[in-house]
């Protein structure tokens, strides 16, 4: 475990022998172990070469970390950049898969395998799609502003989501296409690029 500690909660630990340290939020010392009864017992400390870090070497009496596990330092940096990394993937792989679904829609004459599809309707119909999109944004915002579930909030922005994907394929751009603009976008402040704009 890592803990900031003073010159007195040094002093503790040397005379008590027990780790100490002091809370910066809460202005006062503490020793490790006088809730949970799992003290660590100190028997070398060390300074760092510019005296400005120690380490209290000891015996714990039970698991460090205040979660129970034996250290603090259980999380896996190179597995959180993978774990992160899969999702990305999966939410790729979603919007690419509705976006070949709307486009073999397109393809297809009437409809779909002779079954009734909606996205062929917004396709041929522009009134039809133009108001559904208009509908699903003001059906997102609905959900904030009447405060309802999150949830709703998610099924919402799904229904946005894909009649302007359907919107985007009628006009012949991919979401690549977008996704590549928003990419730009990630190195400018929104208010910035809008003062740009105007000047
Ligand atoms: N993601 C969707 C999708 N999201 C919403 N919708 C349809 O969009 C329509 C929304 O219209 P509604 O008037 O019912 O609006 P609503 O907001 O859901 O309902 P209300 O709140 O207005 O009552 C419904 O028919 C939904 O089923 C969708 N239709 C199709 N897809 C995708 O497109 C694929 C192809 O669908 P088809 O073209 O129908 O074969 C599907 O397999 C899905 O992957």
């Amino acid at each position: 475990m890592q803990g900031f500690a003073n010159k007195d909660a040094l002093l503790t630990t040397i005379s008590s022998r027990k780790a100490t340290f002091y809370s910066r939020s809460r202005s006062t010392l503490w020793t490790k172990g006088e809730t949970s009864l799992n003290f660590i017992n100190v028997s070398e400390i060390f300074l760092d070469c510019d005296r400005d870090s120690i380490i209290y070497l000891g015996k714990a009496d039970g698991p460090t970390c205040h979660t129970g596990s034996e250290t603090c330092y259980f999380t896996s940096i190179d597995d959180m950049i993978s774990s992160q990394a899969e999702e990305n993937k999966l939410a790729l792989t979603t919007l690419y898969a509705l976006e070949s679904t709307i486009n073999q829609r397109k393809e297809d004459s009437g409809s779909a395998n002779g079954k009734p599809s909606w996205t062929k309707r917004l396709l041929l119909d522009d009134n039809l799609l133009c108001s559904k999109i208009r509908e699903e944004a003001d059906e997102l915002c609905c959900t904030l502003e009447e405060n309802e579930e999150k949830s709703r909030t998610a099924s919402e922005m799904a229904d946005v989501l894909y009649h302007a994907m359907v919107l985007l394929a009628k006009r012949g751009v991919k979401i690549e296409d977008v996704l590549q603009i928003l990419r730009v976008r990630f190195s400018q402040s929104g208010i910035e690029e809008k003062k740009n704009r105007k000047a």
